[in-house]
């Protein structure tokens, strides 16, 4: 039967990237994603924007709600300082399956914890279940409708402290206009516009960072 799209992505990372070798997990992956099949990666023109926040923030606790096949992942993780721990949320098993590989690929699986199931019920598992009091950075690239409910979520639970910085992807495309309108509105949150473009295209898209002010 034919291949899934994350297999072939996969399959390009073992046939074109050196294993321990995170830079070159990344190349492979925007190159197969630029030439041969669009998927939705945050990409080599966000990719750096993302980079810039996580190396200014350098987390000791991260989430990242949507792993896909692992390319943020991977590009968070390998900006983080020894005993930085990154867990990334995923509810598609088949998504996952192929982000497991991926991620030891690059020889980062020892500072990702990859959890299966939907994010509405693992973030209240947090502090009990893995132990986190609370999280420095937050990366949103899972589902745009979630996006808000999620956030109400970490405010609820207690994970967010004074500073911790949300970085949302496709706030233009496919937009998250409701996520948008609290971060931008609220007193609890100071917000910036960083404008780039849909993953491998010229369409605009961009990243919205925000500061959690407690
Ligand atoms: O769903 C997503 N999660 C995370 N990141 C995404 C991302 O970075 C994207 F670029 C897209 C995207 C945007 C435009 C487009 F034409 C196709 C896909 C999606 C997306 C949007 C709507 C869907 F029905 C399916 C996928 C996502
Ligand atoms: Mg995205």
């Amino acid at each position: 039967t034919r291949s899934t799209r994350p297999q072939r992505i996969l399959k390009a990372v073992q046939n074109n990237a050196t294993r321990g070798d995170a830079e070159s997990v990344i190349a492979a992956i925007d190159n197969f994603c630029r030439k041969k099949e669009w998927a939705m990666n945050v990409g080599d023109d966000k990719g750096p924007i993302l980079d810039s926040v996580v190396s200014e923030v350098s987390p000791s606790f991260a989430l990242e709600l949507g792993t896909y096949c692992g390319y943020s992942t991977i590009r968070i993780a390998r900006l983080l300082p020894p005993g930085s721990r990154l867990l990334t949320l995923e509810f598609n098993p088949d998504y996952a399956a192929i982000a497991h590989q991926i991620i030891a690929w690059a020889g980062l699986q020892d500072k990702v914890e990859l959890l299966e199931g939907p994010s509405r019920d693992l973030i209240p598992q947090m502090k009990e279940r893995f132990g986190i009091k609370s999280f420095d950075f937050v990366f949103l690239d899972h589902w745009k409708e979630f996006y808000l409910p999620d956030t109400k979520l970490l405010e609820e639970c207690g994970l967010l402290r004074k500073g911790t910085v949300l970085l949302a992807d496709n706030v233009i495309c496919p937009g998250t206009p409701k996520y948008l309108e609290y971060v931008r509105n609220s007193p609890c949150y100071e917000s910036c516009y960083f404008k780039s473009h849909l993953e491998y295209t010229k369409v605009e898209d961009g990243l919205e960072k925000s500061v959690f002010l407690g």
